[in-house]
């Protein structure tokens, strides 16, 4: 991790009619960080990401990520961001080298380094003999990790992880963990919502929204030590308790 920033972000807002999803909130991510991003249901960790993606106009506030303004220069914001979600990833109906190919030509690589990724990302996560299968049939836990794999196969600067490893047990969320740890090892930037304290664990500073707002920013160690607490999972008890949305 450097002292570069790759993600900044100054009293960002989203309002929805008179509703204020997002208010004001405000935080740098640096190079190589795994920051993670809190927060109860409804909290608006969701509509933060979006704006910093370039899928949302935000209603008021700055932010840039990778050197690119959320307001003017989405696509380019877009050219250099990776994006997995628990929701949508992978294409259920192709085969495991079909959706690496088709995520591929998307993010731009030639047929040369397309071909040179596949085969890495085959080899290294050992899906040698699943590569015709359909990803519909992979464990949940195998298809997480090819599509975080993918996400990160044109090497963004930053990639955003919302909620990935879901339904999974704590082993193979520690295995995924390991591929986010390789990422940023190579200078990714590591931008992830979860539900899981021990994840919020694993990063390097936590972001912790409640109802809209950021409640507290810093790492897991300092947050534990300022609540006198064992766990994160008693530090989100104690922040997320006054929330007062809920989830959709
Ligand atoms: N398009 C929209 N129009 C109106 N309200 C919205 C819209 N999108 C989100 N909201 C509201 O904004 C709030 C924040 O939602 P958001 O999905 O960002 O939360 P979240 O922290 O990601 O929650 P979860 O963990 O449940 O996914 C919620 O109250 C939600 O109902």
């Amino acid at each position: 991790m450097t002292q570069e920033k790759v993600i900044s972000v100054n009293r960002l807002t989203k309002k929805f009619g008179d509703f204020i999803a997002v208010n004001e909130i405000t935080f740098d991510v640096y190079k190589g960080e795994i920051f993670g991003f809190l927060g109860a249901n409804g909290a608006g960790k969701t509509t933060a990401m979006k704006m910093l993606c370039g899928l949302s106009k935000p209603s008021s506030g700055q932010a840039e990520v990778a050197g690119f303004d959320v307001y003017k220069h989405t696509e380019k914001i877009k050219s250099k961001i990776g994006y997995m979600s628990q929701k949508f990833s992978l294409y259920e109906d192709l085969t495991v080298k079909e959706n690496i190919t088709f995520f591929g030509g998307i993010y731009g690589l030639g047929n040369k380094e397309l071909k040179r990724q596949t085969e890495y990302l085959i080899e290294t996560l050992g899906l040698q003999s699943e590569t015709n299968k359909l990803v519909g049939d992979l464990p949940l836990g195998w298809k997480q990790k090819l599509a975080f794999s993918v996400a990160v196969i044109h090497k963004p600067s930053i990639v955003f992880l919302d909620e990935p490893t879901g339904g999974v047990d704590p082993i193979t969320r520690r295995q995924f963990w390991d591929l986010i740890y390789q990422a940023t090892q190579n200078g990714i930037t590591v931008f992830v919502t979860t539900h899981y304290m021990d994840e919020a664990e694993y990063c390097n500073r936590i972001s912790m929204m409640v109802d809209g707002v950021i409640a507290a920013l810093d790492t897991p160690a300092n947050l534990k030590g300022k609540h006198n607490v064992e766990t994160m999972d008693e530090v989100f008890y104690y922040l997320a308790r006054t929330a007062k949305r809920k989830s959709d």
